[in-house]
């Protein structure tokens, strides 16, 4: 038995995927805060929804998705009902597999793990990290539940921090991206419905190129970058502003953000 505690955004996310992937409807259970919202997720996804405790009991997988600064209340409502058997999985950003040990009081195996929203279309980035007493076997468990619902890395917990500053939070940089230039096509006169179509299928193109042909993004810009042409004249304006710099410094600052978080 698996159990979702704080099934919001993310932990949906999971819900729906664990079930895409056919885990068992009734293998399932998810927690949520208010009564609309577990409403919402029985009617969804017909899984049952229960109490932390409860959920905590019966289920041998606990994934824990609530926002960081919920993650200290949670720890300490369950940890009366975590024996060391159990699989702790948590997906909050900032959050580290000490935290969770430090709360949970028993030498439990803890995994700490980063996706991102694509799981919704089974194209997750997961990058997976072990606690202290987390096995060989757990990290396999985590893998093979994530496995179905996009690509899963094992990394150092070290670099969990940076991971949710480029991966966590990477589907974001890629809307504003598209936004800025849905709306470069309205300042040039386009329709706001074409501008989207056009801007978002040359998104999924690059993104499936780069996937799959195995080439460094320089080579596949270049291949665009005609001397003289249109494209470097762009690029020359982005340089310009600096955006280059600009990413850089936004994901130091995202990577900032994710080592302070759970302090509160
Ligand atoms: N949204 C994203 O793109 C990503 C989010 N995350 C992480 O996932 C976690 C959840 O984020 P979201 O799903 O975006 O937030 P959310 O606010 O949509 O979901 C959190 C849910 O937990 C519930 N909750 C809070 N305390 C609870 C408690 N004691 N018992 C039961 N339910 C409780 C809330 O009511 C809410 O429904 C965060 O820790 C975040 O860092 C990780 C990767 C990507
Ligand atoms: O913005 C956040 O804090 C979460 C973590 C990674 C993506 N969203």
């Amino acid at each position: 038995m698996i159990a979702i505690l704080g099934t919001g955004k993310m932990g949906e996310a999971l819900l729906s995927g664990l079930l895409r992937a056919g885990v068992d409807r009734d293998e399932i259970v998810a927690t949520a805060r208010r009564e609309d919202r577990a409403r919402a997720l029985r009617e969804r996804h017909g899984v049952r929804v229960m109490d932390n405790a409860e959920a905590a009991k019966i289920a041998e997988t606990l994934i824990l998705a609530v926002k960081p600064q919920d993650m200290g209340a949670l720890l300490t409502e369950i940890a009366p009902h975590v024996p060391q058997g159990k699989l702790v999985v948590t997906v909050a950003a900032g959050i580290t597999t000490s935290f969770v040990e430090s709360r949970l009081g028993e030498e439990v195996p803890v995994v700490r793990v980063m996706s991102n929203t694509p799981v919704l279309v089974d194209e997750a980035m997961s990058v997976i990290s072990a606690g202290a007493h987390a096995s060989e076997e757990h990290l396999k468990q985590t893998e093979d539940l994530l496995a179905p619902v996009g690509k899963v890395l094992r990394i150092p917990e070290s670099q969990q921090d940076a991971a949710t500053a480029l991966s966590g939070s990477g589907p974001a940089y890629f809307f504003y991206l598209v936004e800025a230039m849905v709306d470069a096509g309205i300042l040039l006169g386009m329709p706001r419905a074409a501008a989207l179509d056009m801007v978002t299928q040359s998104i999924v193109g690059a993104a499936i190129m780069l996937r799959d042909s195995g080439e460094h993004p320089v080579i596949l810009r270049e291949a665009v970058t005609s001397p003289g042409g249109t494209t470097i004249a762009a690029i020359a304006e982005l340089e310009r502003h600096s955006v280059r710099a600009a990413f850089l410094a936004a994901i130091e600052a995202a990577r900032d953000r994710s080592r302070r978080l759970a302090a509160g």
